[in-house]
């Protein structure tokens, strides 16, 4: 089977759609489970076929809609087939007589003349996707105003954002990667760069992290020498920030695999913290922090530009089980805090059930994020909140959706 060049890279493309759409899995956790194996090109190149399916999966699914007699059934071997080798021709700029040829194969012993058909149909007819992607209909309907923007940030995969561990030199690295800046310690370089082929990677200068990503650690400033606690720290990327900006870093998460990430990243980057690998529900401090980031479990609806699986396989029941579990997690955090402490609440959820909605913890005050504590073009909202969605700061590229809140315990 593999013989026919290219193959294996749409093999273990469709096997990672089927985990995402019928089986609810993450698509990077599919992409290391059927694409592991697979040469660096061939495994971005699946990545690719799968994301960009998913993607326009709504869209995809017209236009072969529009070109056969009877509805395929949705789950269907040729539907799947079809979504992908359409995605390579008007995503991907395969040339035809490759899509054709990996994609038949796929369908050895299916209905290939019918999958042929269809698609020869569609691009004779000089079909094509319209220039944003169409939302599920429970997703733009969940979104409500914000769809559209938010939607038509998703037509293209993100920019690449990086955040350093010396703010100092953000003009340095600017002019050294040739990227811009939306805020001191940040570098925003065109996407598809390839991260560790680049100027100071390997010295650990930076990290990546989508610019959103970086807010909820810069709204507890320096540390200087104070205690914090970083709740569901792993891979890593706010513990890097916290530890670079002078805090006293204790960083846990329930995960011993994701924990290797983190501490492959203080290793890069020569930053330093405590690592426990513990069950926040279960783990008791044995003194109180000054400052706790609560970066918690979440539906990531926010990252739909990397991860258009979540358009797919989050719905109201997984909204409703995080919501749940971030209440519980908030709770026991709000109790760690020493007097007069910072609580600092992120999700990179798109859903209000994740964020905006979330009652103040027990017994803490608020502490309004202020419109001057954030990077030009983001403002709190009523409460003191901060909401990011991927339709903000269109100009600049986007950046990832988050809800983020600070709490603050009484002083003794
Ligand atoms: C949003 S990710 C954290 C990302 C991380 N803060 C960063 O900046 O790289 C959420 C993390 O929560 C962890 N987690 C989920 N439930 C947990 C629990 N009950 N106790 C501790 N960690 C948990 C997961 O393993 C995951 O690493």
């Amino acid at each position: 089977m593999a013989k026919i060049q290219g193959l294996a890279a749409r093999t273990a493309a469709l096997r990672m759609l089927d985990a995402v759409l019928r089986r609810g899995e993450t698509l990077d956790l599919a992409e290391g489970q059927f694409a592991k194996g697979l040469t660096p090109s061939d495994r971005g190149l699946a990545r690719a076929i799968a994301g960009e399916t998913l993607r326009w999966l709504v869209d995809l699914d017209a236009l072969i809609d529009s070109a056969t007699k009877d509805v395929l059934p949705d789950d269907a071997k040729p539907r799947m087939v079809l979504r992908m080798m359409l995605a390579q021709v008007f995503r991907l700029a395969t040339p035809p007589h490759a899509v054709i040829a990996t994609g038949l194969e796929l369908l050895s012993g299916g209905p290939r003349r019918l999958a042929h058909g269809v698609f020869s149909t569609l691009v004779k007819r000089g079909a094509a996707l319209p220039p944003v992607p169409t939302l599920p209909a429970a997703v733009a309907s969940r979104w409500g105003e914000r769809a559209g923007p938010i939607a038509a940030a998703l037509a293209e995969p993100p920019p690449l954002d990086l955040a350093l561990k010396n703010w100092k030199e953000t003009q340095r690295w600017v002019a050294e990667l040739g990227g811009v800046s939306l805020a001191p310690g940040h570098v925003r370089l065109a996407r598809g760069t390839a991260v560790e082929r680049l100027a100071g990677f390997q010295q650990g200068e930076w990290w990546v992290q989508d610019f959103a990503a970086s807010l909820p650690a810069r709204l507890l400033g320096e540390g200087n020498g104070r205690r914090v606690l970083d709740l569901c720290a792993a891979p890593g990327g706010k513990m890097l920030q916290l530890a670079a900006a002078g805090w006293q870093v204790t960083a846990l998460d329930k995960s011993v695999k994701r924990l290797d990430r983190l501490v492959e990243n203080l290793d890069r980057t020569g930053l330093a913290a405590e690592v426990v690998a513990a069950d926040a529900l279960a783990w008791e401090p044995t003194r109180q922090f000054e400052a706790i980031l609560l970066d918690a479990p979440c539906t990531a609806t926010g990252t739909c530009r990397r991860n258009p699986d979540v358009l797919h396989r989050v719905h109201a029941r997984q909204i409703a089980e995080m919501a749940e579990l971030q209440e519980r997690l908030l709770e026991r955090a709000a109790r760690w805090l020493a007097p007069g402490g910072t609580l600092v609440y992120a999700v990179c959820s798109l859903e209000p059930e994740e964020g905006e909605r979330h009652p103040k913890p027990e017994g803490l005050l608020p502490a309004p994020i202020r419109a001057e504590e954030l990077p030009a073009g983001l403002l709190p909202d009523s409460e003191g909140g901060l909401r990011t969605d991927p339709g903000m700061l269109p100009d600049a590229g986007g950046l990832d959706g988050f809800f983020v809140a600070r709490w603050r315990a009484p002083p003794a």
